[in-house]
């Protein structure tokens, strides 16, 4: 595997409570991972210790061997993008503005035309460009969730103008969309990965964490319980022990979506 990002002895507490305890991960170009485990498990916070936005009690996180912490702000915007599991914005807003926060310092030699151009290419890709001179205010819960993965989007095409190796973080990111839109959404991270980009995203949903992910990564209580394939990982015993749920044959029974998402 060819790693880009590497967590060692990761851990972070808060009180007399470490949230994350002890973990070791890495990452590579075009794969696609998804952190499962139960609720308060720790999959947003190794989320955020992962991208950068935390810092960790102990262990490091280096991008191609380079320290997290070393890297300017500025270069880390133009590696990595992250949609966070909740995104409210107090200012009115227009969702074209939005997705545009994502290109802003972001890029090499893009004018303001690019940038608009780049930030409603990726209203498209998301399905909300209908949406744009719109108040994001105004949005639903769903289309609000849209319109920050074009902000993503639009932050990633504008750093691949500097930075050829790049990490997208999605946490929870299906959590309020309807099924055409989780499918569309996950399509579209799955094609990016296959293009070579690194996708982390933390899911609740095993059917499509097993159907769409590379490699899935199962966290407990802040540990590392389980990495690899979502069939080496999610056996029966993990999923009774973890989850508290049990399957009485194959782990993940045939589902129709899996043909939607093939
Ligand atoms: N700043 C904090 N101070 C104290 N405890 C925290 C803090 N942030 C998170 N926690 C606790 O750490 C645990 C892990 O939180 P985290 O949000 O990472 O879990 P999660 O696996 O993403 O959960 P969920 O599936 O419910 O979103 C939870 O028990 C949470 O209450």
């Amino acid at each position: 595997m060819n790693t880009l990002l590497q967590a060692e002895g990761l851990s972070y507490g808060s009180g007399d409570r470490m949230l994350i305890d002890g973990i070791d991960l890495a990452f590579a170009g075009g794969s696609f991972t998804v952190i499962i485990g139960p609720n308060g498990a720790g999959k947003s916070t190794l989320l955020r210790l992962l991208s950068g936005e935390l810092h960790p009690s102990r262990g490091t996180v280096r991008w191609n061997g380079e320290s997290l912490n070393a890297i300017p702000a500025w270069r880390l915007a133009h590696r990595r993008a992250v949609m966070p599991q909740a995104s409210d914005l107090t200012f009115p807003f227009t969702v074209l503005e939005v997705a545009s926060l994502g290109t802003q310092g972001i890029g090499r030699g893009l004018s303001r035309g690019d940038r608009r151009r780049l930030a409603h290419e990726a209203l498209e890709q998301a399905d909300v460009a209908h949406l744009a001179q719109r108040n994001y205010q105004t949005l639903s819960g769903g289309e609000r969730q849209r319109v920050h993965f074009a902000r993503v989007l639009a932050q990633l095409t504008a750093g691949r103008t500097l930075e050829t190796q790049q990490i997208l973080f999605l946490d929870e990111p299906i959590a309020s969309l309807d099924l055409k839109h989780q499918l569309a959404l996950l399509q579209t991270a799955r094609t990016l990965a296959r293009d070579g980009l690194c996708v982390i995203a933390v899911l609740h949903d095993l059917q499509l964490s097993a159907d769409l992910a590379d490699d899935l990564v199962l966290l407990e209580r802040g540990r590392l319980i389980g990495r690899g394939t979502p069939g080496a990982v999610l056996t029966p015993t993990r999923l009774a022990e973890v989850f508290g749920v049990t399957l009485n044959a194959s782990p993940l029974p045939p589902s129709p979506w899996r043909l939607a998402v093939a």
